[in-house]
């Protein structure tokens, strides 16, 4: 008994720790009051499970004699606020794991409950953080970005890795791997590798339709078509940390994506003629463009026959974002067009209007570190 009291103690101390850590994050820097009251009790209530056994585990303690003694914590990698929150999410989790086992063991069911109950609470808290970076990734992404799509049967006979590489260094913001005819294993090979160099320039990285890939390759993103899966299904296999686009053709499918309120993004599209999809729909043209700056309360990028010479006539709507397929992977020089494009793009959101999920988007655009519902655009879910 006196081993599972030590091991009581130590991991008692570790998730009450790890709670005033994040109870002080929620109420000194996202100024989350009840999120931090939310925090403050499940530390109090970790407290109570075990304070008439306080005597108990003072009594087993041995620090001299602790073989674990100067292990130190193992943080996740990350640095700042995020690395912060997510290294004291597994610590408080880790703890209450531990103490639930403890516990469990000693036939103390009741009290095992009580840590599993506010394990699950620290689940959602780091849920909800995982739904905050994600938006503030895709607002930065979108609000001035070239949003680069592979197809290497338009490449001029150069791979999609190499093609991509180029376009990051002309300043993609977003790549997505879109491939319709190569086996798994291929795609899982050049989806990874695209991964690896979109993390070098800071770049989104989506796959097209494969959930299990995105997964697979800890891509940032998934992209859904009408016909694909469904996005409620999809946003609760990758969970809240991973990016959901959605193709939609017009109004009523915009209005439907918002209101699903998974959807980080939509694709709105075809804008012109195009040939690269075999299965598009017929132009939905500039008014949906319109629309979409007018109406859309969520970041979104026109799509379909999108070239240098037509640019001007999207950007000047509203659009903040626009994705290419041809007109990049195509291009002799992949680099230069990309850059030509991304310049124009971020000069017309200097001088042109300002799209409706900007001025919602505000805060995130901002980089407000809190997760509060004040900040949380209008529409979205609570992770
Ligand atoms: C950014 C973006 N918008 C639209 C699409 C098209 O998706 P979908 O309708 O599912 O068609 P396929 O690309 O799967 O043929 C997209 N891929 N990306
Ligand atoms: C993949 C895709 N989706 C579309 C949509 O409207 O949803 S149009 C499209 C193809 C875009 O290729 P390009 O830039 O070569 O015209
Ligand atoms: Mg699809």
């Amino acid at each position: 008994m006196r081993g599972l009291y030590r091991m009581l103690d130590a991991n008692w101390n570790r998730a009450a720790e790890g709670l005033r850590v994040l109870e002080d994050v929620a109420r000194f820097v996202w100024n989350d009051g009840p999120l931090a009251e939310r925090l403050k009790g499940m530390r109090h209530r970790v407290r109570g499970v075990l304070r008439e056994r306080e005597g108990l585990m003072a009594g087993a303690r041995d620090v001299e004699g602790d073989v674990g003694k100067g292990m130190g914590v193992r943080g996740d990698g990350r640095e700042g606020l995020e690395g912060l929150v997510r290294g004291n999410c597994a610590r408080v989790e880790e703890a209450l794991r531990s103490m639930e086992e403890a516990l469990r063991s000693m036939g103390l069911e009741r009290k095992a409950g009580v840590c599993e109950e506010v394990r699950y609470g620290v689940y959602e808290v780091e849920g909800r953080l995982a739904g905050w970076l994600r938006r503030v990734r895709v607002a930065r992404a979108f609000d001035g970005g070239v949003y680069a799509i592979t197809a290497e049967e338009y490449s001029r006979g150069r791979g999609n890795l190499r093609v991509m590489r180029e376009a990051l260094e002309g300043g993609a913001r977003i790549v997505q791997y879109r491939e319709k005819e190569k086996s798994y294993r291929a795609m899982y090979e050049e989806a990874r590798a695209i991964r690896e160099l979109c993390r070098e320039y800071g770049a989104l990285f989506v796959v097209n339709d494969h959930v299990e890939l995105a997964l697979m390759v800890e891509a940032d993103g998934v992209h859904v078509g009408q016909d694909d899966w469904p996005v409620e299904e999809v946003r609760r296999v990758v969970g809240p940390g991973m990016v959901v686009g959605l193709s939609t053709h017009g109004p009523a499918q915009a209005q439907e994506a918002v209101e699903r309120g998974v959807v980080d993004y939509i694709g709105v599209g075809p804008v012109f003629p195009t040939s690269t999809k075999k299965d598009v729909c017929a132009p939905v043209g500039l008014e949906y463009v319109a629309y979409a700056s007018r109406e859309v309360r969520i970041p979104w990028v026109a799509i379909g026959g999108i070239k240098e010479h037509n640019l001007d006539a999207v950007c000047e709507l509203g659009a903040r974002c626009v994705a290419m397929v041809t007109e990049i992977v195509g291009a002799e020089d992949v680099r230069g067009k990309v850059r030509r494009v991304r310049e124009r793009v971020e000069g017309w959101r200097e001088r042109g209007p300002e799209p409706r999920w900007v001025k919602e988007w505000e805060a995130v655009l901002a980089r407000q570190e809190a997760p509060t519902d004040q900040t949380r655009p209008t529409g979205e879910e609570e992770p």
